[in-house]
Parts: C-alpha cells; structure tokens; sequence
C-alpha cells in the first residue's frame, strides 16, 4: 500500500518529495525516514503537523535512519516524539528501525549496532519479523535518570498535589517512573499519567507505567509516554517496569508483559546486567509528503554496493557528523 500526503496548507513554498513508511510493533506506531539518501530538515511544529491522526499521518513517534558518528556501528538512530520533543530511546522504535534497515536494503546483517543518544544497542533480527534488542544496563543512579532524590531507593514516595504516590524511577536511555496498580483496566492512567510525566522530580519529564502483577512470569502494562500521551505499547516502558518489579522482589528474570497492543518477552539478570527485549515488528505502508522548500541538498543517487565484510551499505560508513536531518 502507498500514498502521497499532502502538508502544503501550512507552507510557503514546496521543496522535494519525502519517502517514509509507516510501522508499528504492537500498535506503538511510527513514520521512519531515510536520511541517508534524502537528507531533510523538519521543524517541530511540523513534526507535530505530521503526527497528528486527523490532519497528519498519524504516529506516536517519528523515526529517522543517519549515517553513524561512531566506528564500528551501523547507524544512527534518532526518534521524535509527536509533540517533537527528540528524545534518547524507543524500544518498539528499534525493533521496527531494525527491520526497516533490512527491507530497504541499507544493510544485509542480521546483528545491527545503532548509535542512540544514550550510547549503542545492538538489535538482533530474528523470522517472522521478531527482534531482539539489548536495551543496555538500566540506570537506577537518581542524578543520571534524572529524578530528584537525595540517595537511590527501589521505591520512591512523590506528592503529587494531596495526594502521595509510590514509584520506582528507571532510566533505560529515556526516564521511567513505574506505579504498581491492582489492575491496569481501573488504573488511573488519564489523570496521574500527565500529572507525573510534567512532575519537578522528572526534570527531563517522564514515561509513566502502571503496572499489574499477574504472576511471577506475567504482568499487565500501560504507559502514559512523555511527549505522545498514552500508547498502544511502549518497549521502553516494558524493560523498565520488569527492572522496578524485579527491583521489589516480585518478579523473575524472564516475563511476559502484555500491553494494549500486545506481548513482549523481558528478560533482565539483575543489577548491572542488560535489560533483552523480544517481539514483533509490521510495516503497514509506503508513501510520500512534500518537503518544505528549505531542505539541505540531497547527495547524487548511486547504486547501493552491499560491502561484502560488514554487510552494510558502503554508503552508510563513511562516519559523518554532524546529523543529516535537523528537525
Ligand atoms: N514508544 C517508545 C518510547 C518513545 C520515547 C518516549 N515517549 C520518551 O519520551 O522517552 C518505546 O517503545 O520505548
């Protein structure tokens, strides 16, 4: 399925086309760029145009593909919020920005290493379009979350005008806060989502998870997403709230964690060990949108040559700073 999104009412004069496809894992959805061959400049005002469901493409977070910065890494990944926010990491994000990479034939490896803003994963493609990816070591440091506290605790007391609430605060790249709830159908995500994302002891905002305990192996997940509102899914949220379960002693190393959109396998060891993510991956359709005229050049077409040794698109080597795409 293809089609061409028109955004020219809210612009000036018209610049090149814009190849994107829209994806999903588990219904946390997504437009994903090639800045690679079509280098692009978006503001965030239009970022927030294009994510709206009505007026835009719709999507929960916008996710753009660059040349690496770094020596023995693939690509640089970087992801926008729908208010346009960017933002450190987005674990339904990098399962989908795997598969993208493979589809559009930018490399052929099965094992990608992707620069974050918060260091390197490494994304593991597996059949039937399931990933893998190894979130890295969470961050349970207060100052390096950040959260406001004065020494690390698993459990965290916030006021929260008159009313108190318990939360474990993660980082996994991005912040975390995570409530226990008896059961996440009555949680009240609408109200202490918002509340706690904008909290002064979230200085970089946060990601709010209400978590259900089912079993030891099981448990019930939503997330209320900085910059997006609440998801269908959001990967992130899920390593954090097995992290803050296991943190509390209610959980073991390997769960299931069902959400809106559907299931993903945690797996964490413990302290100091990488948080592993597993689940599905779906590109939904291809279609283009007309740039704004004030759009970097864009490099001359050439014929991709797969490098033999590394699997990735010779192109895509060359390590480049600065970022091709500036929204
Ligand atoms: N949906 C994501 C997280 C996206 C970023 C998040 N809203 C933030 O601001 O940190 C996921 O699957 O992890």
């Amino acid at each position: 399925m293809s089609g061409e999104a028109d955004m020219s009412q809210s612009r000036r004069s018209q610049g090149p086309m814009l190849n994107f496809t829209k994806m999903h894992g588990l219904g946390n959805d997504f437009m994903v760029v090639d800045a690679i061959s079509q280098p692009f400049r978006l503001r965030p005002e239009m970022i927030r145009e294009l994510a709206d469901r009505n007026f835009g493409i719709g999507f929960d977070q916008l996710l753009v593909v660059e040349p690496p910065g770094l020596p023995d890494v693939d690509f640089r990944y970087r992801i926008f919020n729908s208010d346009g926010s960017e933002v450190e990491q987005c674990g339904n994000g990098a399962r989908c920005f795997a598969r993208f990479v493979r589809d559009q034939r930018l490399t052929n490896k099965k094992v990608i290493r992707v620069q974050t803003a918060k260091g390197v994963i490494e994304l593991r493609v597996g059949r039937a379009g399931m990933v893998t990816v190894d979130m890295g070591v969470p961050e349970l440091n207060p100052p390096a979350i950040p959260f406001a506290a004065d020494r690390r605790k698993d459990v965290y007391t916030v006021e929260l005008g008159g009313d108190t609430v318990e939360l474990s605060a993660v980082s996994m790249g991005n912040p975390h806060g995570v409530l226990l709830v008896d059961d996440v159908d009555t949680a009240p995500v609408g109200e202490y989502g918002p509340r706690l994302e904008n909290h002064p002891r979230f200085p970089a905002r946060a990601n709010i998870g209400f978590l259900q305990i089912v079993d030891r192996t099981h448990v019930r997940l939503r997330v209320f997403e900085r910059g997006s509102g609440e998801t269908m899914a959001c990967g992130s949220g899920a390593c954090a709230a097995v992290v803050a379960g296991c943190l509390r002693g209610l959980l073991d190393n390997r769960v299931d964690v069902e959400l809106k959109g559907g299931r993903l396998v945690i797996e964490w060891q413990g302290e100091g060990a990488p948080v592993m993510m597993e689940g599905p991956t779906a590109s939904v359709f291809e279609g283009q949108l007309r740039l704004p005229a004030d759009q970097p050049p864009r490099r001359r077409k050439s014929t991709r040559h797969s490098d033999a040794k590394s699997g990735t698109n010779r192109q895509n080597n060359r390590h480049r700073q600065p970022a091709t795409s500036r929204p």
